[in-house]
């Protein structure tokens, strides 16, 4: 270890700590540890943002666990990978993880002694991943999701945030939504996103965890209104690409844009009374539904599907390496919700993407809004 390092580290052990751990006061309180659950392709690159800033963070402890869901690589397990090459070679590949981020393949040792918890996996596993860690994380750990759905039961319609915060004993869920296609951030291209927090200290807290000078943070007191928009420009963005696919050209591209985002305020508003029109025109908003248009995964595989037929599912295997599309099943979500209230006329575009992927209808009717 070079010696500035070790003067570093030295300073890190010595440092007190802000964690608002509930322990005895004489009991010397534990650094921030974090762990992320998820190590797909934005998961590995929060992976890399956060092992990279708590180095530099006194009151932080300096391993970042990453629970990764395993998985066979060319005959090796991918987490002995990640620990071996510092590189998540399946869903981050050519960029390197700083050495203190650790892979975990067991859920349980991942979490142990976590203090903030990031959640970054596909929505569809989020139940399931809760199930197996309630009662094994501690009772003052605090969790951010990363994560772009909606869960949909018969419960009615559920944020993840909240599907995470009822699982977990209540604990304070932020959101950290964004424009942010992962292999841009992981190349260090300027971008923004937003943390939207309930608790304010909370939400500094995670700000601080997350800023770059090349990943800008704001923060704002609206998780509905940040997760709503993360979850619902993944529909906009299967219309985007079902046009890019017609060759329908620039002007529809921008309408589609236009329509979509008009309905994601308008679906948020109407399950959330409390959602903030500003919040909009954070990253987690406009920019988010242009960026996810151009260069997202949903995009693609919806571009795709005109050009050759096939299904989105097929599509999602052949094109994405194991990546998980988030945007056909948002869209099922969500008619699941409108059609019983009668309100797929006031919400045309989503209304469409899901019948295009559901039902098989022409995708040239996602312009029939
Ligand atoms: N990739 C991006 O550009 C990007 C950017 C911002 C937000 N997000 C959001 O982050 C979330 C995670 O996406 P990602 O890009 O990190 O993942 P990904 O789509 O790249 O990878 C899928 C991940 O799911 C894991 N997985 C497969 N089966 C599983 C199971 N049964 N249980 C748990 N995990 C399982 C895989 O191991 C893999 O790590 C999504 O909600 C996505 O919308 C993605
Ligand atoms: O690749 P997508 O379509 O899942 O979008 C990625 C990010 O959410 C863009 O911010």
């Amino acid at each position: 270890m070079a010696a500035l390092e070790r003067i570093a580290s030295i300073a890190k052990t010595l440092a007190p700590s802000t964690a608002s751990a509930s322990v005895l006061n004489s009991a010397p309180l534990p650094r921030e540890k974090v762990c992320l659950i998820g190590s797909g392709n934005w998961g590995s690159v929060i992976a890399k943002i956060v092992a990279e800033n708590v180095k530099a963070l006194p009151d932080f402890d300096d391993e970042v666990r990453m629970w990764v869901f395993e998985e066979m690589v060319n005959g090796e397990r991918l987490s002995k990978i990640i620990n071996d090459k510092h590189e998540n070679v399946k869903y981050l590949p050519n960029i390197k993880l700083p050495t203190n981020v650790i892979a975990h393949p067991t859920l349980l040792t991942a979490v142990e002694g976590a203090t903030l918890l990031v959640f970054v996996i596909p929505h569809q596993f989020v139940k399931g991943t809760c199930d197996q860690i309630i009662g094994s994380v501690r009772s003052d750990a605090r969790a951010i999701s990363l994560i772009k759905g909606v869960d949909v039961s018969k419960a009615g319609l559920r944020l993840i945030s909240d599907v995470i915060k009822e699982n977990l004993n209540g604990m304070d869920v932020s959101v950290l939504m964004g424009a942010n296609i992962a292999n841009e951030v992981a190349e260090e291209k300027f971008c923004e996103a937003t943390v939207g927090y309930r608790n304010e200290a909370n939400g500094l807290l995670w700000q601080k965890v997350f800023n770059k000078p090349y990943f800008k943070i704001a923060a704002v007191e609206d998780v509905e209104g940040v997760e709503l928009c993360g979850a619902l420009k993944n529909v906009v963005a299967i219309a985007a690409g079902l046009v890019d696919g017609l060759k329908y050209g620039d002007n529809t591209k921008a309408a589609i844009i236009r329509i979509g985002l008009s309905e994601m305020r308008r679906f948020s508003k109407h399950f959330h009374s409390s959602v903030k029109d500003n919040t909009f025109f954070e990253s987690c908003g406009v920019a988010d539904v242009i960026t996810t248009c151009f260069g997202g995964r949903n995009r693609k595989v919806a571009e795709a599907h005109v050009l050759t037929g096939k299904s989105f599912e097929e599509l999602e295997k052949e094109l994405l390496n194991g990546q998980k599309l988030q945007g056909t099943l948002t869209a099922r979500e969500i008619f699941m919700i409108l059609e019983p209230k009668g309100l797929t006329k006031e919400f045309p575009l989503f209304t469409q993407v899901y019948r295009i992927c559901y039902e098989g209808l022409d995708p040239k009717a996602i312009i029939n809004l």
